[in-house]
């Protein structure tokens, strides 16, 4: 691919995936179905060439220099349909839904909105799976099991709605430039459509001091004497921390304390 006059930019958290190997691990762990991609930041197009081979894309780009070089790369696959691109800021495109369809988010995210990407994926009810690139800090508050320092409101966030794992873990050296932080793939097979806007409420208070105890957090928005009794009636001490807590605990909690 003739790239020789596109010079990332640092702005647009443009870090190109060069490496094969997981580029290819990325195509092996898509589901088997009809569904549409939708690719955020196709960069260079070179996770984009993989996936049309295999499905029918929507891409999403920003930056004008390289929707130009997409389009004269993709042109027969632009011409063909098989390629959709979308030139802008995907987040202006972004309502509830992406796209009117059901799709799969496969993408190595640009990291600056990659959580914001994500929490809008896990909300759209046309998305049904996610697989995309992120800092490895962010793949793991996502991914964290309770108990672990990592498990936050993120973690119960995705869980609610999605069974979640690490696919694969990234060093610097296969980006181009190579990013500051290493990097993983983040898979997420969508179960369920996204809790109330008041769960994620809960939620941000649960955590809001994640060193202090659940019962203080809570009791900042519900009677301490109702959340003591709530944590009881599971089997919690009132000295439990947020993250000791499992993700159906917190549904339980919410639904005894609403
Ligand atoms: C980490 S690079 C990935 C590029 C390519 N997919 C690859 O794997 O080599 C992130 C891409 O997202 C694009 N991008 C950044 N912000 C965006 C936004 N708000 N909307 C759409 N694309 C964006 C960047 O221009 C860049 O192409």
């Amino acid at each position: 691919m003739n790239n020789t006059r596109i010079v990332a930019k640092k702005q647009f958290g443009q870090n190109f995936l060069k490496d094969q190997s997981v580029l290819r691990k990325i195509i092996e762990a898509m589901p088997d179905s009809d569904r549409r991609v939708a690719e955020i930041g196709p960069g260079l197009g070179d996770l984009t060439k993989f996936l049309v081979d295999v499905k029918s894309v929507d891409a999403f780009e920003v930056d004008t220099d390289l929707c130009k070089h997409l389009n004269e790369v993709f042109t027969d696959e632009i011409t063909t349909g098989r390629l959709t691109l979308h030139c802008g800021d995907v987040l202006e495109h972004w309502k509830s839904e992406l796209l009117d369809v059901p799709y799969e988010l496969v993408a190595n995210l640009p990291y600056y909105i990659a959580t914001n990407i994500i929490l809008k994926a896990l909300a759209d009810p046309k998305c049904e799976f996610l697989l995309v690139m992120v800092q490895r800090e962010v793949a793991e508050k996502f991914s964290a099991s309770p108990g672990e320092k990592n498990f936050g409101a993120l973690s119960v966030i995705a869980q609610s709605v999605a069974e979640v794992s690490i696919l694969v873990h990234v060093p610097p050296e296969a980006f181009a430039p190579p990013p500051k932080v290493d990097s993983a793939v983040l898979l997420m097979k969508k179960t369920a459509n996204r809790a109330s806007d008041a769960f994620e409420q809960m939620l941000k208070t649960a955590f809001a001091q994640p060193r202090k105890t659940l019962l203080k957090n809570l009791s900042a928005r519900y009677g301490k004497e109702e959340v003591q009794a709530a944590l009881s009636s599971r089997g919690y001490p009132s000295t439990v921390r947020p993250h000791q807590i499992s993700t159906a605990d917190y549904h339980q909690l919410y639904t005894q304390l609403h």
